[in-house]
């Protein structure tokens, strides 16, 4: 499958300025700017209630917005709703999965809502459960799917339309960690064929796996946008731990690099890094490789990161139950896929 591209190459897939949303008297966004490129990964990085479920339902026209502009792959959300719709997949937190169906009843039935030839409809169908695994389980009822197979089905449910952008709202919460590999292998495989990928997570290993850009969302603000490297690259610590035997290479190291801090008592230079491969390599070429014993890299991780931006933890991967806990809502509710949207 190959993603449509309507949009030029240069125009951002989605740009985002001075976003901002109230329910009541609770600020829930507080003017955010973001700009994502066609065929890249964005991930909205936030706790609870942070606000990134409320940025993807006005990307996805689901509600609008207060303040602030936004277009998707072009179309004002405000103005062009149908637009966008026409051409986003969602997959909700919730699953579209009607249960009560088979693997390929769903997947036919999402085919027939995109309007497909009934012929096309099942060849779509049985290509998506090629490409998802599904094969086996295709014709069997979908309530008897693993939580991983469900999200599966649902990702593959927002595909049949061929979206060019896709919108994954927490895509793994409650998998257990091989499913969950699995899912970032499928996000990786659809970017490499251009789709772009707007995903919430809680999950800070899931946006450093995934993301091309992170941004950190805390109560409603953006309070810090990056690479997962240049957000790691604002804090302090990153360092490069270089061992010897000989107190004398160590010293004659430690005048040679100047930003290095020798240890003497554990024979150890400590020389600052900023996770990147290059400085690695620059550092590598000026050290002896006769006189080193043992080289230690320790880079601030994403946690360490949000921690520091935001005063709190995020939170860790914690692999729960495969099934979900929330019982899905009927076809028809709010913000499953790109389709519902559009309905
Ligand atoms: N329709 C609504 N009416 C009133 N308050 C709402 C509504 N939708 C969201 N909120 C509030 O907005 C805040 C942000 O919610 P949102 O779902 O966007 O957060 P989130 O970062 O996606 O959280 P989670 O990870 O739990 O899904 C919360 O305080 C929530 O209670």
């Amino acid at each position: 499958m190959t993603a449509t591209t309507s949009t030029p190459p240069c125009e951002p897939a989605i740009q985002v300025a001075g976003l901002g949303k109230s329910f009541d008297h609770n600020t829930v966004l507080r003017s955010i700017d973001l700009t994502v490129p066609p065929g890249t990964v964005y991930a909205l990085l936030g706790p609870n209630g942070a606000g990134k479920t409320t940025v993807v339902r006005i990307l996805t026209t689901l509600i609008t917005a207060d303040t602030g502009t936004a277009t998707v792959l072009g179309h004002d959300v405000g103005r062009d709703p149908g637009g966008v719709r026409r051409d986003i997949g969602v997959t909700g937190q919730f699953s579209a999965v009607d249960e009560l169906l088979t693997g390929r009843e769903n997947l036919r039935l999402m085919a027939d809502l995109h309007h497909l030839p009934r012929e096309r409809g099942g060849a779509r169908a049985q290509e998506l459960l090629e490409r998802f695994d599904l094969v086996a389980a295709g014709d069997r009822g979908a309530q008897t799917y693993s939580g991983g197979m469900k999200r599966r089905l649902d990702l593959a449910m927002t595909l049949v339309g061929s979206p060019e952008l896709i919108f994954l709202d927490e895509p793994t919460t409650g998998l257990d960690p091989r499913s969950r590999r699995e899912l970032w292998n499928i996000v990786r495989e659809l970017v490499d064929e251009g789709v772009t990928v707007f995903l919430t997570t809680q999950y800070l290993d899931e946006a450093d796996e995934l993301a091309d850009r992170v941004g950190v969302l805390d109560d409603g603000g953006l309070v810090a946008e990056g690479t997962s490297t240049e957000l790691k690259g604002r804090l302090p610590g990153g360092r490069i731990e270089v061992a010897y035997d000989d107190p004398g290479e160590l010293a004659a190291a430690a005048g040679s690099i100047e930003e290095a801090t020798a240890h003497e008592e554990r024979l150890t230079l400590s020389v600052p890094h900023d996770g990147s491969l290059s400085s690695l390599r620059r550092l590598m070429g000026r050290l002896d490789d006769d006189a080193v014993t043992g080289l230690e890299v320790h880079t601030p991780d994403l946690d360490d990161v949000f921690l520091a931006l935001t005063g709190h933890a995020a939170r860790k991967a914690e692999p729960a139950p495969a099934t979900p806990a929330s019982p899905a809502p009927a076809r028809g509710a709010h913000a499953s896929t790109g389709n519902e949207a559009a309905r």
